[in-house]
């Protein structure tokens, strides 16, 4: 991994997996461009999901954070934050990662310089009608669902050989190079929290990442344009993330993500330079539940476009995923969880939409 020489390989190559494709919408950027003051009925949220307050609260400051290079050098006391942070959780945000500021700014400002763009250039590089690789949506299955405030570009990223170079944006002339530089430092940042994962369940370092049979990453940029009626839309759904772990990149100073805990709606207030984690429906499995892929929103705002980056590590399709032995509890020996096959499990969760734990829940075993 890792490597860039395959460069354009992969385009034609039939072994490149594909997902499942989303229903055509409305570009929200280009709806607000033309009408900011427009709300459409598609996009107003029934009273239970609608945002109302998005203020951080005091538990805002009670979200994990972890120091990469404490973690990473095996420090009990970090160990533990990481396992509680896990448990309790399900998020945490990283510093001390090692990622060049310049490398985040630049990732920064490439996508937004991106986004600018008209929309017939960004549209040289939509998502083509059978797949989710590209600019436009993803996860719209019906005509009657509730859309979200956001437009996406979506690229896999690792193993190298899957990229689809033809919706890598061109422009800027050097985002290709950007997102390189990015995603390799979240694949090397990944690799870290895997075995510092595999660590705290026992496990010999390598075992998660090399249970991923090829550690796969996709990165999904996600712009959330302003909106004249932040309390009645979502950014983004109320979903977990099918990923082993996530890894997200968000403006130093404009809120947005809100993760579920206790009941109530947390704003993770952007720490400048900080990576925020999250734990994925794999761990969620292997675990049999005792780390948790815990329910996660964007809101938006009605005065400043909001740009987020998530990268989703996840494991080969052919990959079975089930509970680990000694993660299970004696009093339920079969686990909490079915064996599912990771790309089954994935494309399954895409012909959804994005309803909070609804994927993990297929996965149930319900004996
Ligand atoms: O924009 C955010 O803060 C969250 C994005 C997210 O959850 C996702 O892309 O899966
Ligand atoms: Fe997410």
């Amino acid at each position: 991994m890792g490597s860039n020489t395959d460069e354009d390989v992969a385009d034609e190559d039939q072994n490149v997996p594909t997902f499942v494709a989303s229903l055509p919408v409305p570009n929200v950027q280009e709806m607000v461009r033309q009408n900011r003051l427009e709300v459409p009925e598609r996009y107003i949220r029934n009273e239970e999901e609608m945002p109302k307050s998005t203020r951080i609260t005091h538990l805002s400051a009670e979200i994990p954070i972890i120091d990469l290079r404490l973690l990473s050098d095996g420090q009990e006391e970090e160990l533990k934050k990481l396992d509680m942070a896990c448990k309790e959780w399900g998020f945490f945000q990283v510093v001390n990662h090692g990622v060049a500021k310049e490398v985040l700014r630049n990732m920064k400002e490439a996508a937004a310089e991106f986004f600018n763009l008209l929309l017939e250039e960004k549209n040289k590089f939509s998502m083509a009608s059978d797949d989710i690789q590209g600019y436009g949506h993803a996860y719209v299955v019906s005509e009657e669902q509730k859309l979200d405030w956001s437009d996406t570009l979506i690229l896999l990223i690792y193993p190298s050989k899957f990229r689809r170079h033809k919706f890598w944006p061109t422009t800027p002339e050097k985002f290709k190079e950007i997102i390189e530089a990015y995603t390799s430092e979240v694949q090397r940042v990944a690799e870290e929290l895997l075995g510092s994962i595999s660590s705290i369940m026992g496990l010999d370092k390598d075992i998660l990442h090399s249970m991923h049979r090829e550690l796969m990453q996709a990165l999904r940029v996600n712009y959330y344009p302003t909106c004249s009626k932040p309390d009645l839309v979502l950014g983004i759904s109320p979903h977990s993330d099918t990923s082993t772990i996530s890894i997200l990149l968000q403006e130093d100073d404009i809120d947005g993500l809100q993760i579920r805990h206790d009941e109530e709606w947390v704003p993770v207030g952007p720490i400048p330079n900080a990576l925020v984690v999250n734990i994925g429906d794999v761990i969620e499995i292997w675990s049999d539940g005792k780390y948790k892929s815990i329910e996660h929103r964007a809101v938006t705002n009605e005065n400043k476009a909001r740009i987020s980056f998530a990268s989703f590590l996840f494991p080969h399709d052919d990959v079975e995923i089930e509970p680990l032995d000694h993660m299970i509890d004696s009093s339920r020996p079969s686990g909490m969880y079915n064996k599912v096959t990771y790309g089954d499990y994935l494309r399954q969760s895409m012909k959804r939409r994005m309803q909070g734990k609804a994927h993990t829940q297929m996965a149930k075993n319900e004996t």
